[in-house]
């Protein structure tokens, strides 16, 4: 069969077919070129430019209909395509605007001399921009901080973007706010400048965040009682996680740490520990209750020794680096950390009572109180405890009243409000206490297994310098044999001050009524078995109830007393400091990390 192409009789009639149609294109361009040459060169000669001009965009329109694309109109909305936009003062003053305080919309309609002043021009600070805003007089930046997610919303920006603050030192209507680039919340989690080397003096200020503006922010733990508080969820354990890290890497702290929540959070900090629970079982009460004790006795000692020392050698009467660093003194930092407190004191006055003298007293003599809760209330953080705190610590509250619990009175009317952190904002809180003001921060993300490793060389370095103790040496003491030492207490004070002898089973019974939590459950027999190592005997005590004579065992006071005397003196006693034996398996390696 023969193909189109093989046939010279078919290839000669398309070569053909093909050449009349080329023909026929060229001249109708050629025509088409004649015809608007001519009509263009009478209308450029003959014509008015105005007529030019219309006749040239009309055809334009003409040609942009015929030639449009059904998902690409010629025209749209402009699009603001600055990567940042700027902040201006026109902005700030319509986002105030829509604030809905009415004094300062009354300010603002009588005009730019009763309005909003900018004191300062408006200008780029770290990744953001800063403006400093005189408000009008009856506005406070209070006012203004309250609504952070309107004035957001004014200045067309995402809320973790804007971060309006007050400017305490000049007047309460100075607000500054500040316009990040980036949206906090999206921001990368801010790196621990101490997570590779790097070591920690608690007698100075060390890195545990960066404020908005990424600068760092620090804090100094020695003489500080601290309290943190937040809505759950908002990064409390982490933040007191990461406090204790730095407390680690100070070779010469002792770490007491206990996490009441029970969770999983502060179990990278064992390895370091001297003294270390989780949970908030009633032995782990008893433990940590049992160790306040011997802190708080402990203290009595360091105060003893303050007032012994030369005072050319401790001029303040206050523990410095160099008596920390003297180990005969005994006098190095205690870190004691209690996450969820509020587990703790609950139905216990003895507990908090302790606490309240640790955080007052214990500072100067070196010992540092770390306080978290997500329970704010004045149960959970007593007053007593709550008011001498000198570092705070707040992420998210609900309030008003948990805002100024934690962060100190007035503070929310002062325009310091942890309640305008968003919900995603984790781990970002307003910190009292370290400068003249509240700085906000962001604290410094570290996942488990990172203070897995921050642990990991402390642990090291504590070995190397011949100071892993406790808990952490494998050498933590039964809690039980401690908790016995606390029963004594309970029953002086749940003594009834009429009687000079109460059978067994009426202490038990007071006991349970006054520490529920602790005693709820106890026979009189077990309180007999509990004091037995203290040397308090039984005695039969007569005593008529409804008219019938009974015979029963219990305890005389004086026996207690004496008990509650002979423990006091023997726990005034300081044991020589005998550096810990090295645990099976332990490495004496130095960290090289460890600078
Ligand atoms: N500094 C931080 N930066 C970024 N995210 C953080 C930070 N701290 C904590 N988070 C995130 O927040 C979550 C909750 O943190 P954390 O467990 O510390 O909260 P919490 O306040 O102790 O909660 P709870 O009250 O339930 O104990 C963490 O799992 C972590 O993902």
């Amino acid at each position: 069969m023969k193909t189109p192409g093989s046939d010279p009789a078919v290839f000669i009639r398309l070569t053909e077919q093909r050449r009349g149609m080329v023909r026929t294109r060229l001249l109708v361009t050629a025509g088409g070129t004649a015809v608007i040459g001519l009509a263009a060169s009478l209308v450029l000669t003959s014509m008015s430019l105005a007529v030019i001009a219309a006749t040239a965009a009309g055809l334009l329109t003409l040609l942009g209909v015929i030639g449009r694309s059904a998902d690409r109109p010629v025209t749209s909305r402009a699009v603001d395509s600055e990567a940042v936009p700027r902040l201006t003062a026109d902005l700030i003053v319509t986002a105030l605007g829509s604030l809905g305080i009415a004094e300062l919309n009354k300010a603002l309609k009588a005009g730019a001399e009763a309005g909003v002043r900018f004191p300062a021009p408006i200008m780029r600070d770290g990744p953001g921009f800063r403006a400093e805003v005189d408000l009008p007089p009856g506005v406070t930046a209070g006012d203004v901080i309250e609504r952070r997610d309107r004035l957001a919303s004014g200045l067309r920006r995402p809320l973790s973007s804007v971060w309006p603050s007050a400017e305490h030192d000049t007047h309460a209507g100075r607000l500054l706010i500040w316009v990040g680039d980036k949206p906090m919340s999206r921001a990368k989690p801010v790196a621990w400048p101490l997570v590779k080397n790097g070591k920690v003096d608690l007698f100075a200020p060390f890195p545990i965040g960066v404020d908005p503006q990424g600068r760092p922010v620090v804090v100094t733990l020695i003489f500080a009682l601290m309290i943190v508080g937040a809505l759950p969820r908002m990064g409390k354990t982490f933040l007191l996680r990461l406090l204790t890290l730095a407390g680690a890497l100070d070779t010469s702290a002792e770490l007491h740490v206990y996490d009441l929540k029970g969770g999983a959070d502060m179990l990278p900090l064992e390895p370091v520990a001297h003294r270390f629970r989780i949970g908030d079982e009633p032995d782990d009460l008893n433990y940590l209750k049992a160790d306040l004790k011997a802190v708080h006795a402990d203290m009595s000692r360091r105060y003893k020794t303050l007032r012994s020392l030369p005072r050319d050698v401790c001029p303040e009467g206050k523990v410095t680096r160099e008596l920390a660093d003297r180990r005969s003194l005994g006098l190095w930092p205690v870190v004691m950390v209690i996450d969820e407190c509020q587990l703790a004191f609950d139905d216990d006055p003895d507990t908090v009572a302790l606490v309240t003298d640790l955080g007052k007293r214990g500072p100067a003599a070196g010992i540092i109180v770390l306080l978290a809760t997500q329970r704010v209330d004045a149960k959970s953080l007593p007053t007593a405890i709550s008011s001498n705190a000198v570092l705070r610590l707040c992420f998210k509250v609900a309030g008003q009243v948990e805002n100024d619990m934690v962060l100190g009175t007035s503070m929310y009317k002062a325009g310091v409000r942890a309640t305008t952190f968003a919900r995603t904002e984790r781990g970002v809180g307003y910190l009292a206490g370290e400068g003249d003001d509240p700085v906000i921060v962001r604290a410094a993300y570290l996942d488990g297994p990172t203070a897995e490793g921050v642990a990991a060389r402390a642990r090291a370095a504590r070995l190397t310098a011949g100071l892993l103790t406790g808990h952490a040496a494998g050498l933590d003491p039964d809690p039980d044999d401690d908790c016995t030492i606390g029963i004594l207490d309970h029953l002086a004070t749940v003594w009834p001050a009429e009687d000079d002898k109460v059978w067994w089973d009426d202490l038990a019974e007071r006991l349970a009524a006054t520490y529920p939590g602790l005693y709820g459950a106890w026979t009189g027999e077990q309180v007999t078995s509990a004091v037995r190592p203290h040397g308090l005997k039984s005695i039969q005590i007569k005593r008529s109830v409804d008219g019938r004579a009974l015979n029963r065992r219990g305890l005389a006071r004086i026996a207690l007393h004496t008990a509650l005397n002979d423990r006091a003196e023997g726990q005034y006693e300081w044991p020589t400091y005998i550096p810990p034996a090295e645990p099976a398996g332990a490495t004496r390696e130095p960290d090289p990390g460890y600078q």
